[in-house]
């Protein structure tokens, strides 16, 4: 019989360790395992009797009943924890690293976790950090996985490599600042529109579904995607927005967008309005020759509502609106960012791109902001909810960011089953759609 990979892999004779086996370190855990790796894993010691159960029969996976097992045993050992607690975990379970083995974490924002490994861990030890930009349950072939050679050889950074070639994710090669930088756009601001559209339904008492003027191909990428954040466990954003200073910055500015178009609407200022709306559009569009990530007949298979196109009307878009304008005002062209685009920051792109290279759609939208105040309200409530969120974030308090979170995900929760559904299939369906297209622009290239 041919050696399969897993002989290989085993004849290394390295091991891994995951500290911190959530919903990521459980993924990273059997999928590194099954590419024939031992792996070595724990979580908060009240859950070791429960962890060996449930891993009790899945080949190469041991569990641990602390990190400071899993560190003096593993070549390259992988923080899986929460952003907030990186500092804390790696101080203890830190100076427990096996002699020369190679450290790293998964968390979303580097700054503070390199600057823990950098703190606490012995000088002996070589750090690597990664981050999967997607999350647990999606197929992680394909999606960028960011490599940070922050303080090693290149033959430990060549073994990192091999470990993580298991998820067939495409390597994307950057610096932890880098890293927070792009991130900030890709996932935090991404958040922040959605936590926003999120916030002004529930405040408002609207089912958006069941509501006749959120029914369009656009709104439901709103609502799904809206849906999907909620249904998560709320300390991932937080960690992201609050522990990264790009991202505070980048959120504030989105909520001032917010603002400003929205009192350049109720002031009337229609040519001053339509002026900076296009300026943004031809900044972040305006080279734009591709053809469109999102179509009609795409996007209306995943409605919540049914109700028939011919009942749909127009939408002032303040929330698409402020994503562009943000983008210019940040000096961002949010292509340039794909190398770090995560399913959510692609339909996020698609949303905008489809309002604003549609001439006749962005007529409508201005034009229907000005003259119609049938969604007034509605854009009273997104004002007031993205400043929230940009005071949450600014104000670096967990707790209060938590309580924020919480509120809309109780009142969305009775949905979240049937919109997990359909967001997994939506975000299937455009993300293989988006795909063939970005290879092709590849193919193209070269
Ligand atoms: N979910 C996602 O979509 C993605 C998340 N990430 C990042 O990955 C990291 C993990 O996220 P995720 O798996 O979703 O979160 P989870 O909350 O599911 O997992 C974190 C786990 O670490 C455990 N933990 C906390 N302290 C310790 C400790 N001292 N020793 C051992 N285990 C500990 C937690 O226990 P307890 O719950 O009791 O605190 C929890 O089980 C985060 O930093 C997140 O930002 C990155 C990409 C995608
Ligand atoms: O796609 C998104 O934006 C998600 O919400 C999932 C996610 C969350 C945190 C990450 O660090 C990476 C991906």
């Amino acid at each position: 019989m041919a050696p399969t990979k897993d002989v290989s892999v085993q004849q290394e004779n390295k091991s891994v360790g995951i500290i911190g086996m959530g919903d990521m370190g459980k993924m990273y855990a059997r999928r590194i395992a099954k590419a024939g790796w031992r792996v070595n894993a724990c979580d908060r010691a009240d859950k070791f009797e429960s962890m060996k159960q449930e891993f009790a029969n899945t080949e190469n996976i041991k569990i641990f009943a602390n990190g400071h097992l899993v560190s003096r045993l593993s070549d390259y050992i992988i923080y899986c924890v929460e952003a907030e607690l990186i500092d804390d975990v790696v101080a203890v379970y830190g100076p427990s690293t096996k002699l020369g083995a190679i450290v790293g974490g998964q968390t979303s924002c580097k700054a503070p976790e390199i600057a823990a490994f950098e703190k606490h861990l012995p000088k002996d030890v070589e750090i690597v950090s990664c981050h999967s930009l997607h999350g647990p349950n999606v197929d992680p072939s394909g999606q960028p996985l960011v490599l940070i050679k922050h303080r090693s050889s290149d033959a430990s950074f060549q073994l990192v490599e091999r470990i993580l070639a298991c998820f067939g994710s495409k390597f994307v090669y950057l610096n932890a600042e880098e890293h927070d930088q792009i991130t900030a756009d890709t996932q935090a601001v991404t958040h922040a529109a959605f936590l926003s559209m999120g916030t002004a339904w529930a405040a408002g008492d609207q089912f958006p579904w069941e509501v006749t003027k959120w029914n369009s191909g656009i709104e439901n990428i709103k609502i799904n995607i809206t849906l999907r954040i909620y249904s998560n466990k709320w300390h991932v954003y937080a960690g992201l927005a609050i522990l990264n200073p790009a991202a505070q910055r980048q959120i504030r500015q989105y909520a001032c967008s917010v603002t400003e178009l929205f009192k350049l609407i109720l002031e009337g200022k229609r040519d001053e309005f339509e002026t900076r709306v296009r300026a943004a559009g031809n900044f972040v569009f305006g080279k734009q020759k591709d053809e469109l990530l999102l179509r009609d007949e795409i996007l209306d298979q995943f409605s919540l509502s049914g109700v028939p196109k011919s009942e749909r009307k127009p939408n002032s878009h303040l929330s698409l609106l402020g994503m562009v304008d943000c983008w210019w005002k940040c000096n961002i062209v949010p292509y340039d960012h794909m190398i770090c685009s995560t399913p959510l920051f692609r339909l996020r792109l698609g949303a905008t791109e489809y309002l604003f290279r549609q001439p006749d759609l962005l007529d409508d939208c201005i034009r229907f902001a000005l003259d119609d105040d049938s969604f007034r309200s509605d854009d009273l409530e997104f004002t007031f909810a993205a400043r929230g969120w940009s005071d949450a974030v600014s104000f670096g308090d967990f707790n209060s960011y938590r309580k924020r979170f919480e509120k809309p995900q109780e009142y969305f929760a009775p949905r979240f089953a049937e919109a997990t559904k359909l967001g997994n299939e939506m975000i299937k369906t455009i993300l293989g759609r988006m795909k063939i297209l970005e290879d092709s622009r590849e193919a193209a290239k070269t």
